[in-house]
Order: C-alpha cells, then structure tokens, then sequence
C-alpha cells in the first residue's frame, strides 16, 4: 500500500545509507553530525547540552520519552540538538514532574526526529565508519537530494559554535543541587564563599550548581569576553564550560586563556574548557572517530589508582603526543587509554574530559568540585 508523507521521516547518512521511519517531531529538516549516546535515561539533559549544537544524536537505550519532559532538567535555555533519533518512543509519559510529551517537546522547538528505525543497525555503522554527516527530513524523501544535503553540512572539524550558545551578558548564578525536599536550593553569597568567572562556552547549569554547592559564588560571562574584563573582577578561580564544536577553531577563547594563565588564579576546566586550556599550554587536539557519549564510561585516575565510572561527551580529544611539560595526564580512559584528565605540575590548574557533573550520569567524579574550591583556600 502507498504509505502518505504524513508522519513519515528518513534519515540519510552521507555515505547513501538510507533509514525510513516515523517522524516524532517537527514537519522540517536538518543536516549535522549524526553520533550516539548510550545513556540509559537523560534525554532531555542531552537534548539541552548545548554541547551537542550542530549534532543529531541517536539513542541507544531502546525505549525514550517515558517520564516526559518537566522544567527542572533543563541544562540550558533551550534544546541544542540539530535532530533525535530513538527505536521507539513512550506512548504514555508518567512523571510527577512531567509537563509535556517528547514529542511535543521536539514540535515546539522545530526539532525533526525519527523513531521506529533499527539503531543498533545505525550505531554498528556508525562505530564501524565513524561519526557521519546525515540528513533527517521529513519533507524530501529522494536520496540523491538527501545525500547532496548531508554533504552540503561543513562538518564539525573547524566549527567554532561557542558564540551561538553562550550567555550574552554576565549573569550572576546562586542555585545549588537538587534537593528531594526543597528542589533546588538557593545559596546565599558570603564573605567565606569564592568568588569564581565562569566562562560560559555552552555551559550546563548543573556545572553551576556544582561549583555553588562546593562554595562558589559565580559570574557567568560570554564566550568572547576579554582576559583583561575577566581579571579586572578580581576572582578567586576562573571556570572553563563545556561546550559544542571543534576546541581548536575557537580561537578567541585559547586566547584568552593563554593570558588568564600568566597569572596566578587556580583554573578549572571540563570538556571543551579542558581541550581549550590544553591547546593553551601547546598541546593539540584530534577529531575522534565517534567520540565517547554515554553514562558509564570508566576513568582511571592515575594518582589514586580509582576508576570513576563517568559521564562522557565528546567528538575532541587532546593527542597524547607532543603534550608539553608543563602538564602531567591525571586521567586516563580505560576503553581506549585517551587523556581524560590533566594538571599543571607548578600551578594551581586542572582540567577533565568528562563530566563530573553527570546530569545524567553517575556521581562519582564529584569531587573534583571540591578539589577546586579547596585550591582556592
Ligand atoms: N561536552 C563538551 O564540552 C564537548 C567538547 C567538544 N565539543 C567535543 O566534542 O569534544
């Protein structure tokens, strides 16, 4: 029978592999970087990482949209996404805290999204040829279109996207972590608190609340604010965010955490910050080939010996050749032994690759938190 082009979506890859599915979000289309995440709950924290700005992510925990969507997790003001992709969504959500469906959350914010297809099928290709450019329509169902549109996509390598999903202007943030009884708390700001820049590359709001509960009291400033406006503020620490794209092409930002640097501030770095402060020092990064994304991924940390069981999302790595000696490697993946983790051997000034905020994800990283506030002491 002739199916209509009602509710149908395709989602094809640059290399010709085609997979036809149901649509389960907006009537549109959108090219990125299609990767993959195999956390098994969270997908409105990673719908809301701006991290994942120019991506669209493939789920691999079969079966998504079950507590709906609710306010509270949001990570950012928006969801950054470029396009989502499960095997099969909830038809019913139930949560005490949820407010609308998926997918009605996905229409609202002119998201594409496809459902009903074999991601298992999609991830084995995509671990086998690597990350991929793709389209996902639910407009043009013609390969030889689809394919031209995927490849008309830049590709991350270069993308510099930190200017898209930054704050503005400077913001102050007081909210501490989530509490069973009161939410989130609100912290009062005091003469025995830090008082920390965040530079705001596309950061996730619970990286704030993690500083605010470790004692910081925090300025989020854009992307592009310069070293001399940062140091003029006096901080006690200086915070490097997360964020999208490629780390090497935000080179306003390497900038000026070469110059906040010469001082003596004690600096704290994830993920985006951490490859941009590595790349500071001298070091380089590589695009990998699809990247770690998921909710338990194993860390060593290499002065204790521990392995955290961590939260990870990232495309970029930093190359473990031609590390310069300033740094010494804190943290060391143990699925494929890449840097996860660095420290300045003469300065108070420290990075990780991974999440420590988790959101979603496991919680034993952190400590990290505290280690930067207790270098501020
Ligand atoms: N979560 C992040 O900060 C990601 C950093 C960078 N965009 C990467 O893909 O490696």
């Amino acid at each position: 029978m002739q199916q209509s082009n009602q509710g149908r979506a395709v989602l094809v890859l640059e290399d010709g592999t085609r997979f036809d599915g149901r649509s389960l979000g907006a009537q549109t289309e959108q090219v990125g970087e299609v990767c993959f995440n195999t956390s098994m709950t969270g997908y409105q924290e990673i719908m809301s990482d701006p991290s994942y700005a120019g991506q669209i992510v493939t789920m691999t925990y079969t079966q998504i949209g079950n507590v709906g969507i609710n306010p509270e997790d949001m990570e950012s003001r928006r969801p950054w996404i470029r396009g989502f992709i499960v095997k099969e969504s909830a038809r019913r959500f139930s949560s005490w805290r949820a407010q609308e469906s998926l997918s009605v959350f996905l229409t609202r914010h002119n998201i594409p999204a496809i459902e009903g297809i074999d991601t298992r099928a999609l991830v084995s290709h995509l671990r086998d040829k690597g990350a991929m450019r793709g389209v996902l329509s639910t407009l043009d169902f013609n390969t030889e279109n689809l394919i031209a549109k995927a490849k008309s996509f830049p590709g991350l390598a270069g993308m510099d996207l930190t200017g898209e999903v930054s704050c503005q202007t400077p913001y102050p943030w007081q909210q501490g972590l989530w509490d069973l009884e009161q939410g989130y708390r609100q912290i009062e700001s005091g003469s025995n608190r830090k008082r920390v820049t965040v530079m705001d590359f596309g950061v996730k709001h619970n990286i704030l609340r993690g500083l605010v509960q470790a004692g910081c009291d925090l300025t989020v400033v854009p992307t592009d604010t310069p070293a001399e406006k940062i140091l003029a503020g006096n901080p006690d620490g200086i915070f490097l965010s997360n964020g999208p794209g490629d780390p090497d092409a935000v080179k306003h930002g390497v900038r000026t955490i070469r110059a906040l640097l010469e001082t003596k501030i004690p600096i704290f770095g994830i993920c985006l910050g951490h490859q941009m402060l590595c790349l500071a020092l001298g070091a380089q990064t590589l695009k990998m080939k699809f990247g770690h994304r998921g909710g338990n991924h194993p860390v060593q940390n290499l002065s204790t010996g521990v392995v955290e069981v961590t939260s990870q999302n990232h495309g970029f790595v930093v190359s473990d050749s031609a590390l310069p000696d300033t740094l010494e490697v804190t943290h060391r993946s143990l699925f494929d032994g890449s840097v996860e983790g660095v420290r300045m051997k003469d300065k108070p000034v420290f990075s990780v690759q991974y999440h420590p905020e988790a959101s979603p994800g496991p919680h034993d990283a952190h400590y990290l938190f505290k280690q930067f506030a207790d270098l501020m002491r």
